[in-house]
């Protein structure tokens, strides 16, 4: 089932019993839902086949970056298993990106193919640390730009930089931001955060939420009361 929703719920649990359980109180229309690597490292493609057999869309969060031939085998592996999104680190660089593209074109798998820019716990200071002297808007928009010319649908950013994206790569071009946090919750170790509502007006396509809703003493209230910020 195809949701109208932007939001992408990240299923980030030690088991499949646990996920499959916040799972089957979630709705395939008013949400996607995101596998990362600690779910998928110990349930494997089984929590890809329970979650599409529940109707929903899933995004599969293995953030791949590798040499270009071992990307596209993954990304093909990943599109294969019937997964609506899929993603591979920009910092790979152009080569490793094109070559996922050309693997998904040529097998005509139609996996939506993104691109991790800086992830949205790091601050200029953590990537100072790993040796990149600019902001975090400037090495996004260097990515993003990047990706795009690389043949990727889209890119993870954090939400701060999802204004100037929509002008540097177009509003088709997806920004899939996670670090969204409603004002009262925690900002825990992430360190690019934005609320719901004004992710969407900066120009976020996606918005992925983890603990605010699957740490929540009532998750579905959580999530109600996000959808209820969404709808203004
Ligand atoms: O830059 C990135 C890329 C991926 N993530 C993932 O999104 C969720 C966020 O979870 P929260 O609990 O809402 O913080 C998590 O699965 C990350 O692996 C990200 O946060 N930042």
């Amino acid at each position: 089932m195809s949701s109208a929703s932007p939001l992408i719920i990240a299923l980030d649990y030690p088991s499949l019993d646990a996920a499959l359980c916040m799972a089957d109180q979630l709705d395939p229309a008013r949400c996607r839902v995101k596998v990362g690597k600690e779910l998928y490292t110990r349930s494997g493609p089984d929590v890809l086949e329970a979650l599409h057999g529940r109707g929903f869309e899933v995004f599969l969060d293995l953030k791949f970056h590798d040499i270009p031939n071992t990307v596209a085998g993954a990304v093909q592996a990943a599109a294969e298993q019937g997964v609506w999104m899929v993603n591979v680190h920009a910092s790979g660089g152009r080569r490793m990106m094109e070559a996922a593209r050309e693997r998904l074109d040529r097998h005509a798998l139609s996996t939506q193919l993104i691109a991790v820019t800086v992830l949205t716990s790091m601050s200029a200071e953590d990537l100072a640390e790993v040796g990149v002297a600019v902001s975090p808007a400037e090495q996004v928009a260097r990515l993003a730009a990047l990706a795009q010319q690389s043949g990727m649908d889209g890119v993870v950013c954090s939400a701060q930089e999802a204004t100037a994206l929509r002008d540097l790569c177009g509003e088709d071009f997806l920004k899939v931001t996670p670090g969204i946090r409603p004002a009262s919750a925690a900002a825990d170790d992430q360190r690019r955060v934005l609320t719901p509502s004004a992710a969407m007006a900066a120009g976020s396509t996606h918005l992925v939420v983890g603990r605010p809703v699957t740490q929540a003493e009532d998750p579905m209230s959580a999530l109600a009361a996000l959808e209820s910020e969404l709808a203004g």
